[in-house]
């Protein structure tokens, strides 16, 4: 660990440890024409699944990372890397990179341990989760919590396809993700962006309407009808980006609570289930969404919109 004597402490006695539960892998390394090693299904990995969690190996500060003169960070990296285990420094060095600084510029996860801001924010070194491949629409949501890597599915994986994480932000214009990509050296080949003008156009104009909508639901000012947040559901999926269905099934339960619309019940419990996929089951807006299941009407938003307008 490479940080701050106040943030060691907090990080050696992470608040609530999680559980961890036995793997039964659900994919194989394997090498992918164009993109290196990845990771392949080797069954049917259903919505939900947790595939993969892990401890990190090393965790630098990002203050040490980015600020250190190279001199003195090079020094620290190579006495943390040496005091690995074996097996853990041989699986951190197989990672794709010229030396310890490239490996960790191009494979770490970034965290923050959270309540302290941007002193607590960290890359944390994940050798095996550092094995699946970008994709801009993806199968597979990552978090970090207590310092450790979960990995779920969000949606259905069939067996020999490519489980994927998205590198940058999914709802950036095709351009715009391009050219977050450009830092990691390589042109993203997934079904949007290699697949012409006309889808990539199209896409992009789903994203703006997306854009459009969230906005629109978030203020008390914006045109919406009780049909917006299901419609910002479905151009989610339309779009392939269900690792973001949890906030689009929380605005489209809580909208449908404001007009005071029955629907609202079956989005809370989609919405539970997206967002205990995204954020784990103890994240507030699980507890949010599990309330306006249990009793719609008595929930603080139904019939809002509808005393108002
Ligand atoms: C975190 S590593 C992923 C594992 C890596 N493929 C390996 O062999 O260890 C990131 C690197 O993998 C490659 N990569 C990841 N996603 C890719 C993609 N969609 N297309 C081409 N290369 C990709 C790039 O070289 C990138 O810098």
């Amino acid at each position: 660990m490479i940080t701050t004597p106040s943030n060691a402490e907090v990080i050696s006695f992470p608040p609530s440890p999680i559980r961890y539960q036995n793997e039964v892998p659900g994919f194989s390394k394997e090498e992918i024409p164009g993109k290196g090693i990845g990771l392949i299904a080797n069954r049917t990995i259903y919505r939900g699944e947790v595939i993969m969690q892990r401890l990190p190996t090393l965790i630098i500060h990002l203050g040490a990372h980015f600020h250190l003169p190279s001199g003195e960070r090079t020094n620290l990296y190579d006495r943390a890397v040496q005091s690995l285990s074996i097996s853990a420094r041989e699986r951190f060095m197989k990672q794709v990179g010229t030396d310890i600084y490239a490996k960790i510029d191009r494979n770490a996860f970034r965290f923050f341990i959270p309540g302290i801001g941007d002193e607590g924010g960290h890359l944390g070194s994940y050798p095996d989760a550092a094995l699946l491949n970008h994709d801009c629409r993806p199968n597979v949501h990552y978090r970090i919590q207590n310092m450790t890597h979960i990995t779920v599915a969000v949606r259905d994986i069939s067996p020999g396809e490519e489980l994927t994480i998205s590198y940058v932000d999914g709802m950036l214009s095709q351009a715009g993700r391009q050219n977050r990509l450009n830092d990691w050296g390589f042109a993203c080949t997934c079904s949007v962006c290699s697949g012409g003008e006309a889808k990539i156009e199209e896409s992009d104009k789903r994203l703006k309407r997306i854009a459009h909508l969230t906005s629109n639901l978030d203020s008390f000012e914006g045109e919406v009808t009780p049909e917006t947040g299901a419609e910002l559901v479905s151009l989610h999926v339309e779009e392939g980006l269900h690792m973001y269905l949890g906030h689009a099934y929380t605005r489209a339960a809580l909208n449908f609570a404001l007009f005071g619309d029955g629907r609202a019940k079956e989005y809370a419990e989609e919405a539970v289930k997206a967002a205990t996929r995204e954020f784990g089951e103890h994240a507030g807006d699980v507890q949010s969404m599990k309330d306006l299941e249990r009793d719609p009407r008595g929930h603080w938003a139904w019939g809002l919109r509808t005393h108002r307008f």
